[in-house]
């Protein structure tokens, strides 16, 4: 059973997802029985191996994806399988927003770093062209950027600035649930602390909930109170990180634990973000 929430803001229940297999009658079961509650201001990480099925849970939560059965529940509100119309695709990511992991490739590369932001408010917010630019500032400050960021393009600026741009893309719809996929698996191990401190920053300053989806612990450990353990399409393990880290329940989650990298890594949360 999925450990229960008060007030959940995400709410999942026996997703399944069958891809076609090379044979029609054996199907491939990229998802099988997940559930899970994501609290309002809460941050889960979903680990395991490559080819778990982290991706397309995330997949099927932001409807990239159809789900084969079961439930999705945002922000109260049943997510249905359908293809959604306009006005409710716009509610759907005032709710949830993903952040993908390379965002060389989800931010347009024809405009500049301001432009992208403005569409993205404009998209979300009836504003006056001067409240936008504010909510613009507003936003590249939230994440860290410079004034000056807002007139380069997106090849201008290092990796982790990029992946700053992405995160003040989506905080831009000021969505419930943000969804990161190996948000910071691309990164250096310094600048991927950078942004990890940053998500630890916006998390304080607003009551966003994280949906972490991460093969590397070690971010785990820094950004997420609760964690859930994916292995071959199911949950084999759920709980407070620290538990989960410190004492698995599960000889797999061991074995991701020991594939950590990182000399002098300790199974505990860290503090705040500077
Ligand atoms: N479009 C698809 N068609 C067929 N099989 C797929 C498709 N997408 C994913 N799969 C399979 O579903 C399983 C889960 O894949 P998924 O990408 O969700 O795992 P993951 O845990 O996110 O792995 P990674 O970290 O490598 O992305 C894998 O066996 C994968 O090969």
């Amino acid at each position: 059973m999925p450990e229960q929430h008060p007030t959940p803001v995400v709410r999942v229940r026996g997703l399944r997802k069958e891809f076609p297999g090379h044979d029609r009658r054996h199907p491939v079961v990229a998802v099988d029985g997940v559930g899970f509650d994501l609290g309002a201001g809460e941050a889960l990480a979903v680990v395991g191996e490559s080819g778990s099925g982290k991706t397309t849970v995330a997949r099927m939560l932001m409807g990239l994806e159809q789900r084969t059965s079961g439930t999705i529940e945002v922000c109260g509100r049943s997510r249905g399988s359908g293809r959604p119309g306009a006005a409710e695709r716009r509610r759907r990511a005032r709710e949830m927003q993903l952040v993908f992991q390379d965002p060389y490739l989800s931010l347009d590369r024809s405009q500049r770093i301001g432009d992208i932001l403005d569409t993205a408010v404009r998209l979300q917010h009836d504003l006056s062209r001067e409240a936008r630019r504010a909510r613009v500032d507003e936003l590249m400050e939230q994440v860290g950027l410079l004034p000056r960021h807002a007139t380069v393009y997106p090849r201008q600026l290092s990796g982790g600035q990029r992946q700053r741009v992405a995160i003040a893309r989506a905080l831009a719809a000021q969505p419930s649930v943000l969804v990161l996929d190996e948000a910071v698996a691309a990164l250096d191990v310094s600048v991927q602390a950078q942004v990890l401190n940053l998500l630890c920053d916006i998390r304080e300053s607003t009551d966003i909930a994280f949906l972490f989806i991460t093969h590397d612990l070690a971010v785990v450990n820094q950004v997420c109170e609760r964690t859930l353990v994916m292995r071959g399409g199911t949950v084999v393990e759920e709980g407070p990180t620290a538990r989960v880290l410190s004492s698995p329940a599960q000889e797999y989650t061991r074995r991701l634990i020991d594939a950590v990298p990182r000399p002098g890594w300790t199974p505990q949360r860290s503090g705040t973000a500077s």
